[in-house]
């Protein structure tokens, strides 16, 4: 049964030229035409959701998802084209709207459930569970004025999260709370999933909307561009971004390097370093279990005997990861003269997620350092299972 139906929509906003602020602008204004121009955000966007179904949403800063959300939630009317949504919708777009300084949390709860339509006997028998989902049993008399902004958020997504929902609309509310809140979040939302509720999921998080999608629509500059099965459409999504970052040059590996990043004697100095995608494409984002190349562009002034190639992994934080280099896999390189390159193949990233840093580095035997580029490049690695943490250890349960 559809749930959801957008035909045709449009939506456009009018943004004035000029603002008027004082009186006397606003009193001269009058002989002046208030100009403004106009930005289609959407631009006939067509789809529908079936109950039970759980849609994802992605694109860049400012394609226009966010906008999507809000006339499917009839926040904003569309300009042209239609929404029809059959059931109740549960937005938790702007998480708090509504909610009340001057109230405690208790009362606020009742307050937000009486606005969602539900009756009093049933938000007496919630409010507890919501207060202890929040993790906010000491504080439930407490005025909201005097939460931390976390724990606002907290009662916000527990309250609307525990309003027997219909169909939920999220616009990147996993971001809120710490990671033991986060996957309370993640294990409701996944029981709402298996009881029928309809979701439709706005995230910059690949990896959620991998997780939960079972289809994914994409925006690109208010356009539909793709709208299918989840994998093939955040592939498409990383891989055409990454077209674009090699394409216009800007690739985030190729950093400016600092003397504090950088230093050796130069004897042989490497001259670039790129990383290619499964597909042969220069990037700086992967999939997890993909192959990776890393190649080290050199330039040798003299002939140098019998130098040493090597890279080291760190996480963002800087933890050291994994080392290695030509001597440890005794590959022998007899000298380098001129220019030339070396590959390194990585056939299957083991890391499910998170931004890394690359150290690449050519010495010789004894320790002496022609050129160190100190994690000078970096890259992105999107999951692609569901398992968690920063590495995947192959196992099996046995029982
Ligand atoms: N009320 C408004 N008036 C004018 N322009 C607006 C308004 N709301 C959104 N826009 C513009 O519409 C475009 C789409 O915005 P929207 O917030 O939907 O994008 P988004 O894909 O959700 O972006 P982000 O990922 O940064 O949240 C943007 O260029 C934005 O500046």
């Amino acid at each position: 049964m559809t749930v959801i139906e957008v035909s045709n929509l449009h939506k456009v906003f009018r943004i004035p030229h000029e603002k008027r602020n004082t009186v006397f602008e606003t009193l001269t204004g009058f002989m002046k035409p208030s100009g403004y121009e106009t930005f289609h955000a959407l631009n006939n966007i067509n789809f529908t959701v079936d109950k039970g179904e759980a849609l994802g949403i992605i694109g860049e800063n400012g394609s226009g998802k966010s906008t999507l959300l809000k006339t499917i939630a009839h926040i904003l009317r569309p300009t042209d084209g239609h929404v029809k949504v059959n059931g109740r919708i549960t937005p938790f777009l702007e998480l708090g709207v509504g909610f009340q300084q001057d109230f405690t949390a208790a009362e606020n709860i009742r307050t937000y459930a009486t606005i969602m339509g539900i009756s009093k006997r049933e938000i007496e028998s919630k409010l507890d569970d919501i207060i202890s989902f929040a993790g906010l049993e000491k504080f439930r008399d407490t005025k909201l004025k005097n939460f931390s902004s976390g724990m606002q958020v907290r009662l916000a997504f527990s309250t609307a999260i525990q309003t027997n929902p219909e169909i939920l609309l999220m616009d990147e509310v996993l971001a809120v709370g710490d990671m033991d809140f986060q996957q309370k979040c993640i294990d409701v939302l996944n029981q709402y999933r298996n009881e029928g509720v309809t979701i439709v999921f706005v995230s910059h998080d690949l990896g959620s909307v991998r997780r939960f999608c079972d289809r994914t629509l994409l925006l690109h500059k208010g356009e539909q561009m793709t709208l299918g099965n989840t994998q093939e459409v955040i592939d498409s999504y990383m891989y055409s971004r990454n077209e674009e970052d090699s394409a216009s040059g800007n690739s985030d590996s190729l950093q400016n390097s600092g003397s504090d990043k950088r230093w050796g004697n130069r004897k042989v100095e490497i001259t670039d370093v790129e990383m290619y995608d499964k597909f042969g494409n220069k990037s700086s984002r992967f999939n997890s279990f993909d192959p990776m190349d890393i190649r080290i562009h050199f330039n040798a002034l003299e002939k140098v005997n019998d130098p040493v190639f090597g890279i080291q992994l760190y996480s963002e934080k800087g933890e050291h990861l994994f080392g290695t280099n030509t001597e440890i896999k005794e590959i022998i390189i007899d000298h380098v003269e001129g220019e030339g390159r070396i590959d390194l193949r990585i056939e299957k990233i083991p890391m499910l997620t998170g931004r890394f840093q690359l150290t690449v580095a050519v010495h010789s035997h004894e320790g002496k350092i022609y050129d160190w580029h100190d994690k000078l490049y970096r890259f992105d690695v999107y999951p692609t299972c569901r398992d968690s943490g920063l590495f995947h250890i192959p196992c099996t349960w046995g029982l």
